[in-house]
Formats: C-alpha cells, sequence, structure tokens
C-alpha cells in the first residue's frame, strides 16, 4: 500500500492488561481502505483482545485508536459501530430464534442507527454482497455452520463498516467452504472496506491477505507480505513452534 494513502484504522501504541502481566505490549498496525490485513498468532497471544481493543470492547492500558484520523479510544463499542468499526466473533452472535433478515435489521438499526428504508436498502445489497439472498427468510438456529458464518459476516456488514473485523471467520470450515468466504471477503475489500481479520488457518489468509501481522506473546513480531513473512525463522519458530514447508502455504 502506499504511504500516502490515509489509513482507515490505526492501533497505536496499544497495551492491554486485565488487571495482571500486559497481554498486549505496544502494538501499532494500520490498515487503508480496501486493504486486507491478516493476524495470526498462537493461542493465548492477544489477537482477540486486540479485536476487543479496537472494538471498544476493552479499554487498553495505554495507546490510541484512530478511525479515519480521529481518535476513538474514548467512544464506547457502540459509538464505534455507529462511526464504522463492525465485528465478527469466534461464537457467532446471531440470534438463533429470529430470520436471516430481521438478525440483519437489528444490526442495521440498532448497529448502524439506520431508519427502517435505508435499512432495508442496506439489507438487500449485504445479502446480495454474501450470495445469501435464498436464505432471507431462514430461522438462523436452523442454518449449517457455513451459513451461520455467512450470516455473521452479513450482520457486522449490515452495520455498514468502514473497518470490519473478522475473528476467525473460516474457522471448522472446509477448505472448499472457507475458499468461497475468501471470494466474498476479498470483494468486500475491493469496494473499499478495510479489513483486519484474524484465523488460525494460515493458509486461507496467507492467500487472501495482502499483508501478514504475527502476533507473539502480545507484541508484533513480524509484519509484511503474507509468504514472505511466513518465512521468517522467528514467525515459523514462535507461530509453529516448527518449520512449516512451503506446500502448507500453498
Ligand atoms: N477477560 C479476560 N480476563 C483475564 N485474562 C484474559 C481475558 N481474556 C483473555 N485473557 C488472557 O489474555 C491473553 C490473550 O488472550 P486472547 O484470547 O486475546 O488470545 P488469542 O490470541 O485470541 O487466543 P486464541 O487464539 O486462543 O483465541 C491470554 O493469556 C488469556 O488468558
Amino acid at each position: 500500500m502506499t504511504g500516502a494513502a490515509i489509513s482507515a484504522i490505526a492501533v497505536e501504541g496499544i497495551a492491554k492488561s486485565y488487571g495482571g502481566p500486559n497481554v498486549l505490549e505496544d502494538v501499532s498496525l494500520e490498515a487503508v481502505a480496501g486493504e486486507i490485513l491478516g493476524i495470526i498468532g498462537p493461542n493465548g497471544s492477544g489477537k482477540t483482545t486486540l479485536f476487543g481493543v479496537i472494538s471498544g470492547a476493552h479499554a487498553p492500558s495505554a495507546g490510541r485508536i484512530v478511525l479515519q484520523g480521529r481518535d476513538i479510544t474514548d467512544l464506547s463499542a457502540a459509538e464505534r459501530a455507529k462511526n464504522g468499526i463492525g465485528r465478527t466473533f469466534q461464537v457467532p452472535q446471531t440470534f438463533s430464534q429470529m430470520s436471516v433478515y430481521e438478525n440483519l435489521l437489528v444490526a442495521a438499526k440498532f448497529g448502524a442507527g439506520l431508519p427502517d428504508h435505508a435499512a432495508e436498502v442496506l439489507i438487500r445489497e449485504t445479502l446480495d454482497l454474501c450470495d445469501f439472498t435464498h436464505r432471507t427468510d431462514a430461522q438462523a438456529g436452523e442454518l449449517s455452520l457455513l451459513d451461520r458464518k455467512r450470516l455473521e459476516l452479513a450482520r457486522a456488514l449490515a452495520t455498514k463498516p468502514a473497518v470490519l473485523l473478522l475473528d476467525e471467520i473460516a474457522g471448522g470450515l472446509t477448505d472448499k467452504e472457507a475458499e468461497g468466504l475468501v471470494e466474498t471477503i476479498t470483494a468486500l475489500a475491493a469496494r473499499g472496506i478495510a479489513v483486519i481479520w484474524i484465523e488460525h488457518l494460515v493458509h486461507v489468509l496467507a492467500h487472501a491477505a495482502h499483508r501478514l501481522a504475527v502476533l507473539g506473546e502480545g507484541r508484533i513480531i513480524a509484519a509484511g507480505q503474507p509468504h514472505e513473512t511466513m518465512q521468517l525463522p522467528k514467525v515459523r519458530q514462535i507461530y509453529f513452534g516448527m518449520e512449516p514447508e512451503q506446500h502448507d502455504l500453498d
């Protein structure tokens, strides 16, 4: 990405403690509109905590979150959602008794704060983008895992995000299912959304992301072009605890 582009989101010098030692330490990242930034790291390295700090679920102990040039560190999670930060969760946060449409209506009205007509237009567009129109009236609780993931993605999109945080959206899917989701997410980024994507499936991110950042024990230990980053000895050692073969990433 060019140095001239204004960051859609900048994470600046973030530290976070839950009362004990810092679980995040001096974490700085940024993503521009249209970019997919992947984040990987071993269990407990702080990935979900980082999303909590960006989305406003957790207050950082130090540092700032800047959305499109504006410091939003003091805004609540609800205010950040209205201002353009959308998020998916590892465990989908959908209402199982409601239909797909009703779930998206809740997101558009209460997440994005849209009036009825604008919410309806956004939902139709979102369903189309996620290739999900045929499931509009399905009950969320009866969806397959892939469709629950699609609904979780659509729910985040229905908050009209400038920045989309994806937390293991491909987890539990087959490679073929994940491929379809990657296509959708790539298309979303191409429409100008900045995507930050946490995933344990390294090969999925290595293909989908424009840049990859690696968290190790709460710090960014490497960041750069995905395949190059995955070949760094410290990444191999800290992330894998072993030497990945090139074909693991193909
Ligand atoms: N609410 C909390 N209270 C106290 N400690 C927490 C809390 N949430 C996370 N932690 C701790 O913070 C550290 C980072 O956890 P976090 O869930 O952010 O890592 P992660 O990289 O997302 O892990 P995983 O890949 O397993 O989801 C861990 O040591 C974890 O035990």
